[in-house]
């Protein structure tokens, strides 16, 4: 067991409306009594107010983070959401890089970095996603991408601003299939990347401190074999983040 607190994420992705969200957040609010875990809960944008205002409330400890948002101050950018304003409602966390956005938004490794560096810059916790794809995994090239997807997006973050990153890896042929990795190969990939932050930062104990969670089809089930693993320091939850009892149940087995 490492002295690295846990932390566990729950990505709503584009998931429920006003009357679940709020039903989930008032649920998660009652149930997460914990302080022996980081918990933070990522909803969808018109919703993080609400959610925030819930956990506020409550008195809850839980955290709300955002799933994406613009590097820009303000401006001209339609459609797009800046971290002052994410501030301005009580979201203290970004997600930057999950797949979704890499492969299915076409965010490419500069514009992550460009994410990175700004919400660091703008004192945000920043939890960075990375992940090889399954052709990717059966080529042998799982550390060797998680390598680069690490190299990209932490270019020009000093080890002083680590301590507000935490890295997510998310085999992305393990989202949402109800595929997970198994704790040996999972583990060997956090171990890597482990491996991979000593090479980034030299010197430092940047990676013994930096939290890595793991992603991908986690469930209250598998979690307690995943969250045993020693390099391995919470999730990132994507389905099972939508119900309490299976939220709370990884929440429980991380503790
Ligand atoms: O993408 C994920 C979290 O960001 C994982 O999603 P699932 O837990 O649904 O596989």
């Amino acid at each position: 067991m490492s002295d690295r607190k846990p932390t566990i994420g729950g990505n709503w992705k584009m998931n429920l409306h006003t009357g679940d969200a709020k039903a989930l957040a008032v649920g998660l609010a009652e149930a997460v009594k914990t302080d022996a875990v980081d918990v933070t809960v990522f909803p969808a944008f018109p919703y993080l107010a609400m959610v925030a205002g819930v956990f506020c409330d409550a008195g809850s400890q839980i955290k709300v983070g955002a799933q994406d948002f613009y590097h820009q101050a303000n401006g001209a950018y339609t459609g797009e959401v800046s971290l002052s304003m994410l501030k301005d409602v009580g979201v203290a966390t970004v997600l930057v890089g999950h797949s979704e956005r890499r492969h299915v938004i076409g965010e490419t490794d500069v514009l992550i970095n460009e994410k990175v560096l700004a919400a660091l810059e703008a004192g945000f916790e920043v939890v960075l996603a990375i992940g090889e794809k399954l052709e990717q995994r059966e080529a042998g090239q799982t550390d060797f991408i998680n390598y680069a997807q690490m190299c990209y997006g932490l270019a020009g973050v000093s080890a002083e601003q680590m301590s507000k990153v935490t890295i997510a890896y998310e085999p992305v042929w393990a989202i949402g299939t109800g595929k997970t990795a198994s704790p040996e190969d999972a583990q060997a990939a956090h171990a890597a990347i482990r491996g991979c932050l000593s090479g980034i930062y030299p010197g430092t104990d940047v990676y013994a401190t930096t939290r890595i969670q793991y992603g991908g089809s986690m469930k209250p089930a598998n979690a307690g074999e995943l969250l045993a693993q020693p390099d391995i320091d919470g999730g990132l939850i994507g389905g099972a983040s939508l119900k309490v009892e299976d939220f709370n149940g990884i929440i429980t087995a991380a503790q």
